[in-house]
C-alpha cells in the first residue's frame, strides 16, 4: 500500500501534512491519498432481480469479489439453485465487468452431506451460512436446533468449506442487546469444541464479547466487520426520533462495544476482515410500522472503512483488513489489481431512485443527504 499527497497537488519540499507551507497556505486540509489492492467484500446481499440490478454496481466498482449471502425470498439451499443465482447475478454485471460472486449456501435442519460435497466441487460455493431460524431477514428456513446438522458440518470441516454464522440466539427471553454475546456462550463455543478443523466466520460481529471470542479461539475462526457498526454506535438509532435506516441485526451496540469492533479492525490481525453486510430493502418497507433490518453501505463500501482507519490513524492497517486477511482465510489469492482513494468528501443522494430497474420505490443509502470523506480515485492494474 502506498500513501502520500493526492496526485497533481504535489507537496513544496518544505511542506509536511499538517504544517503551514512557507508562504502560508496552510496544508493542514492536503487530502490523503492511498493505493491499496483491490479489496473483496466478504458478507454482501445482492438480492435479485430489479434489485440486484439496482445494487449489483455499486458493489462491483469498488470489489473485485464478494461472498454473496443466500438469504434470498426462497433461499439458496443446493447448489443447483447457487449455480442458477450466480449466473443471474453474473448476467446482471456492467458490461466489461469481470467481478466474481463467490457463492454460499443457506444451510438446512436437512443439509445433506451430498450438497456440501457437491458445493466443495462446484468451486464457486465458497461457503455454507448459518442463520438460527428467526433470527434475521429470511430466516425462516434457517437452523431450528444446530445439533442436528452435525453430518453437515462435519462434512463441512473434512472439506474445507467455511461455516458463515449470524451470530444471534432468537430465544424471545433474552435482550436483543445480548443476543451475541449469548449465542457465543451456549452455540458457537460448542461449535468450535465440535469441530476444530472447521473455518469459521462470525459474521458481522458487533460486541466487545465477539472481538474477545474470536481473538482467543484458535486459528479456525475469524469475523467479518461492517463499517456501519464500526462508525455508529446504538445512539444512531435514536438520534431526534426513530431512525429505521440505521436498523440493523444485529442491532447497533454501546459505544465501549464499537471501540473494540475498531480495535480489532485496525489491530492487524488476520482473524478479522471486511464484510460490508450492505442489506438493500426499499425504502417502503424500512420506513413501516414493522420495518426491515438492514443498512444499504455498497456505495461506498471501502470509502466508508477509510474513515474509520483515517480516523483511528491506522490507514496503514486499511489493506490488510479489506485485501489480505479475507483471502488467505478463504484459502483464495489476493487481487492483483489495485484501487486509489482520496480523502475528499463527496455528497451523498437522499435517495436512490429504483425507477430506472423498474420498482417503484427508493433506496435510502447509508449518510443519506450527508457526505462520505473519502472517495475513488482510480481502480485499475
Ligand atoms: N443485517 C441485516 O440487518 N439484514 C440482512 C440479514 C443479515 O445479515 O442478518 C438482510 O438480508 O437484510
Ligand atoms: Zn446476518
Ligand atoms: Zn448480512
Amino acid at each position: 500500500m502506498t500513501t502520500g499527497p493526492r496526485k497533481g497537488q504535489e507537496r513544496s519540499p518544505t511542506a509536511r501534512p499538517g504544517r503551514p507551507r512557507a508562504h502560508g497556505i496552510n496544508l493542514e486540509r492536503t487530502p490523503v491519498s492511498l493505493t491499496l489492492i483491490r479489496p473483496d467484500d466478504w458478507h454482501v446481499h445482492l438480492r435479485d432481480e430489479a434489485l440486484l440490478r439496482a445494487v449489483l454496481p455499486d458493489t462491483v466498482r469498488r470489489f473485485a469479489r464478494a461472498i454473496v449471502m443466500p438469504n434470498l425470498k426462497s433461499p439458496v439451499r443446493t447448489v443447483a439453485e447457487a449455480r442458477a443465482y450466480r449466473e443471474r447475478i453474473l448476467a446482471a454485471r456492467p458490461a466489461g465487468s469481470a467481478f466474481e460472486p463467490l457463492m454460499t449456501l443457506y444451510l438446512t435442519d436437512n443439509t445433506p452431506v451430498a450438497e456440501i460435497e457437491r458445493a466443495r466441487a462446484s468451486g464457486f460455493v465458497h461457503g455454507v451460512k448459518y442463520y438460527p431460524a428467526g433470527a434475521t431477514t429470511h430466516s425462516d428456513f434457517g437452523v431450528t436446533d444446530i445439533g442436528r446438522c452435525d453430518d453437515a458440518l462435519a462434512a463441512m470441516e473434512a472439506l474445507s468449506l467455511p461455516l458463515l454464522v449470524h451470530g444471534e440466539v432468537t430465544d424471545s427471553a433474552v435482550d436483543v442487546f445480548d443476543r451475541e454475546a449469548v449465542f457465543i456462550d451456549r452455540i458457537l463455543q460448542r461449535i468450535v469444541a465440535r469441530f476444530p478443523n472447521l473455518k469459521i466466520v462470525l459474521e458481522h460481529v458487533t460486541t466487545r464479547d465477539g472481538v474477545e471470542f474470536v481473538m482467543a479461539a484458535p486459528a479456525t475462526v475469524a469475523a467479518t466487520l461492517t463499517a456501519h457498526h464500526l462508525l455508529l454506535n446504538r445512539n444512531a438509532m435514536f438520534h431526534g426520533g426513530i431512525r429505521p435506516h440505521a436498523y440493523c441485526l444485529p442491532v447497533l451496540k454501546r459505544e465501549r462495544h464499537r471501540e473494540a469492533l475498531v480495535a480489532a479492525a485496525i489491530s492487524g490481525s488476520p482473524k478479522f476482515f471486511l464484510g460490508t453486510d450492505s442489506a438493500p430493502h426499499v425504502r417502503r418497507t424500512k420506513e413501516a410500522a414493522c420495518g426491515c433490518a438492514g443498512v444499504y453501505t455498497a456505495h461506498a463500501g471501502i470509502e466508508l472503512y477509510a474513515e474509520v482507519f483515517k480516523a483511528a490513524g491506522a490507514l496503514a492497517k486499511l489493506e490488510g483488513f479489506a485485501s489480505l486477511h479475507g483471502p488467505a482465510f478463504y484459502g483464495l489469492a489476493a487481487n492483483r489489481e489495485r484501487i486509489t482513494l482520496i480523502e475528499e468528501s463527496w455528497p451523498v443522494a437522499a435517495a436512490i431512485d429504483l425507477a430506472p430497474a423498474g420498482m417503484d420505490d427508493t433506496l435510502v443509502p447509508f449518510r443519506a443527504g450527508e457526505s462520505v470523506g473519502f472517495r475513488i480515485a482510480e481502480v485499475g492494474v
